[in-house]
């Protein structure tokens, strides 16, 4: 768990050893304590080394340890208090990661040596945390308070060049650090010590100290909507200027202790093991992330240079891949050449920031055609044409006769039938859908659907390709709307029918902004364009000339249907890119969202025209619809097994959808209110609105509570056998 041996016979080494990244738990900590004792007792030792078993130092305390009773009580403090009272010279050896609580067993250090390829960090904040081994104390006693409060309140890690010129380290060094180091502790035998115990040195002073705070805070209340760790994270460094530091100490234990025993922490730490619980994927037939071998990808091309097919292709130079960008014609080609050029630009931009360079000028890189032949060579095409099947279909066949026989087919969809679409091909088992979300440089999720034909290589060449652009991979199987957009139609269907029954979008998105999230269902809409929906409302056969003649204007097969979204879209409001849609926006294009009256007038007169009474609905009524109706649907997408889990569907959402992630994603929320609660308001909403089936309760759903509510991780062992539709 660390292991003690000797450089030399003057030099002690401690090497934390618990693999994969030497997380501290309880036993690593206690024989880290023990390598301190011996060290100290033996008087040949006149120098300690610090470091981490395969050339990572520590990723901090074990995160799974921190609901466990045994931990209670524990004070990593203790440990790196331990340290930096050591009377010989401690030297740390960073490589890899000094993340949490491996930061703060460094600060506790006398000397700190990292290579030039470590990170550093307290990202305790990204798991409802503040820094609970004296971390608030000590950074901002070694790099001054501003630098420290922006590491602590964002969690970011920082490379070691950043770490050098901040002083949080004394040396950087290409090559061996650990020899770096030894070469340091040799020097620094005899030399004093107490300069060097953080604890002991003043934070330095700033001018306008008070009114930096205030500023501070203020920013950071802004953007937290609910978050608590951030602000406490801020009260604990404002204690370290204000405090002694064993009484800042004290605080920092104090908020710690709020935060871990909160709702957020646990929330937080779930997301944290879902989002590696995901990358192991499978599917119902067997095939998986063990079974399966991406092939590599030297050249992709991207068809379609709108809205998505920009950013994707943004995503795929910023991952040095070659691409080819097909547009059908030279006008939109041009268009979408300006685009994509002023993306990479800006994307080049902030990489500058960071010390890297983006080649997009040259055209062995990036290439803008119209001529479907320049994709004979190509590994893998990402497809990003209109939403519309025939479209597609056509593509595809097309792809399928130019493409190498080995180049991998995905599509963009948002919600068609990847087996139709690869119906058109002559190698449905190399087509794949991969998801992107808006903008698609930036959103980190990838939604990967395999089809019936998609081989098991397609599947983890699109997993690879994900992590290649940095995005988080969700494999799910084939439906109408896949996972994410298949629980938001729900959503989205009860937002327009609370506008219905008497609500407003700005009182229905307030709800949901309290919430967390960061925009809500109207002010989404708006953004990412009604006329979307609309186009494939029209050919669903829901909205337009399609509806046959005396068709209810409020019903659709039978089911209850709002022709609001359709009401708007007729009058030319499609959002944002019009200046109209739920709200008035500044000009077309605007961003900035307005109640408009004239919507209001046109409630008024529809709930007239359809005799809808119009009544009070409270915050309660706009959350358990919208959220339990979205719920609701993850359940039967479940039981369909279109889903592996209930944390692959709030990976989804927390990093597709903009759901909080302190609130743990939609089916760990569900499994705070209780499925029984769920399961009971769902019941009686669907008693009050029975021709919404979105509301009425899953049976998968039903199943639960009547077992018992049994928590998240065993729900899957509830269904006898996980079917899939394919
Ligand atoms: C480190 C990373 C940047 C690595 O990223 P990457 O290479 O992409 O690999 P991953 O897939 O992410 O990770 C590999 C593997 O490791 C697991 N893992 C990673 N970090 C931890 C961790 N800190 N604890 C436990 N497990 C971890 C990960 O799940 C993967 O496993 P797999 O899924 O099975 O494959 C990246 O992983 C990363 O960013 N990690 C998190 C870093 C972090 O947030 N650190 C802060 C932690 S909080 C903290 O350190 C300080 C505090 O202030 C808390 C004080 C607490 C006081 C309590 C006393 C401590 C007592 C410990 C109790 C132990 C109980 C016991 O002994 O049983
Ligand atoms: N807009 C969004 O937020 C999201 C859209 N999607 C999906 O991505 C796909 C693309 O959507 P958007 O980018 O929004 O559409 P868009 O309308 O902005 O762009 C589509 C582009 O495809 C081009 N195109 C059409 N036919 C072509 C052809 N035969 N050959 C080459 N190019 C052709 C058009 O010229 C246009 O530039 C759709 O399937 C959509 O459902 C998926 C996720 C989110």
């Amino acid at each position: 768990m660390a292991q003690y041996t000797s450089a030399s016979t003057a030099l002690a080494v401690i090497r934390l050893r618990n693999p994969p990244v030497n997380a501290l738990s309880l036993p690593v900590l206690q024989a880290l304590e023990d390598g301190l004792k011996r060290a100290d007792a033996d008087p040949s030792v006149k120098a300690i080394m610090i470091c981490g078993e395969n050339g990572k130092f520590s990723a901090g305390a074990d995160i799974q340890g921190f609901s466990l009773p045994k931990t209670r009580g524990i004070s990593l403090g203790h440990f790196v208090s331990l340290i930096e009272r050591c009377e010989k010279p401690v030297v740390a050896a960073i490589e890899g990661v000094a993340l949490g609580g491996g930061l703060e067993v460094a600060l506790g250090c006398h000397y700190r040596v990292a290579h030039v390829k470590a990170r550093m960090g307290l990202p305790e904040v990204t798991i409802g945390l503040l820094p609970g081994g004296e971390g608030t104390q000590r950074l901002p006693r070694l790099i001054g308070v501003p630098a420290a409060l922006d590491i602590i309140t964002t969690g970011r890690h920082i490379p070691a060049t950043e770490a050098l010129k901040l002083g949080l380290v004394d040396e950087v060094v290409e090559e061996n650090t650990i020899e770096a180091a030894i070469r340091l502790a040799n020097k620094v035998i005899g030399q004093p010590l107490e300069p060097r115990r953080l604890s002991l040195r003043p934070v330095p002073k700033l001018p306008n100290m008070e009114a930096f705070l205030s500023e501070a805070l203020v920013k950071l209340k802004k953007q937290a909507r609910r978050y608590l760790a951030p602000e406490l994270c801020f009260q604990a460094v404002r204690a370290a200027t204000e405090l002694p530091f064993a009484d800042g100490v004290r605080k920092e234990r104090e908020l710690f202790n709020v935060l871990l025993t909160s709702g957020q922490a646990q929330a937080l730490q779930y997301a944290f093991f879902a989002e590696r619980a995901v990358q192991k994927w499978t599917t119902p037939h067997g095939s998986s992330w063990q079974n399966a071998s991406p092939q590599p990808i030297h050249k992709a091309a991207v068809i379609g240079l709108g809205t998505m097919g920009r950013g994707i292709v943004t995503s795929l130079v910023k991952a040095s891949i070659p691409v080819v960008a097909l547009e059908q014609n030279l006008e939109y080609l041009n268009t979408g050449r300006k685009a994509v050029m002023l993306l990479l630009e800006r994307e080049a931009m902030k990489m500058e920031q960071g010390a890297q360079t983006l080649d997009f000028h040259n055209p062995a890189r990036l290439q803008f055609t119209v001529d479907f032949d320049a994709l004979r060579d190509v590994d893998l095409v990402i497809e990003a044409v209109f939403e519309n099947m025939p479209l597609k279909k056509e593509i595809f066949q097309k792809l399928s006769r130019i493409c190498k026989p080995a180049a991998f087919l995905c599509t963009n969809t948002s919600a068609l039938n990847i087996d139709e679409i690869a119906s058109a091909t002559s190698r449905p088992q190399q087509v794949v859908g991969t998801h992107f979300f808006s903008p698609a440089h930036i959103m980190r999720l990838l939604e990967i659907i395999y089809g019936h034909h998609t081989s098991p290589t397609a599947i983890a060449t699109a997993v690879q390709l994900g992590k290649v652009l940095k995005k988080v991979g969700v494999v799910v199987g084939n439906c109408f709307g896949f996972a994410g957009n298949r629980m938001m139609f729900p959503y989205v269907e009860q937002a327009v029918f609370l506008l219905e029954e008497g609500s407003r979008p700005e009182a229905v998105d307030q709800v949901l902004e309290d919430f967390g999230f960061k925009i809500g269902p109207f002010r989404m809409s708006d953004l990412a364009g009604l006329d979307v929906a609309w186009r494939s409302r029209k050919g669903r056969g829901l909205a337009g000339d399609s509806v046959p003649p005396g068709t209810p204007a409020r019903q659709r097969h039978g089911r209850r249907y709002s022709p609001l979204p359709d009401l708007l879209c007729e009058n030319g409001r499609f959002g944002q890119k019009t200046g109209k849609g739920w709200y008035q926006y500044e000009k077309a294009g605007g961003r900035t969202a307005k109640p408009d009256p004239w919507l209001h007038n046109v409630l008024t007169q529809y709930r007239d025209t359809h005799h809808i009474k119009t009544r009070f609905i409270d915050q309660e009524e706009i959350l358990e619809r919208c959220l339990f109706s979205l719920i609701n649907e993850g359940f039967d997408i479940l039981a369909e097994g279109i889903a592996s889990g209930p944390e692959h569907l709030d990976v989804i959402y927390i990093h597709g959808y903009g759901w909080p992630k302190h609130r743990g994603g939609p089916m760990f929320y569900a499994s705070t209110v209780g499925l029984p609660r769920v399961l009971a308001k769902l019941q009686r909403y669907s008693e009050a609105h029975p021709d919404v089936p979105a509301l009425r309760p899953s049976t998968f759903l039903k199943k639960l509570v009547a077992v018992g509510n049994p928590p998240l991780k065993e729900w899957m062992s509830y269904l006898s056998r996980p079917s899939n539709k394919l």
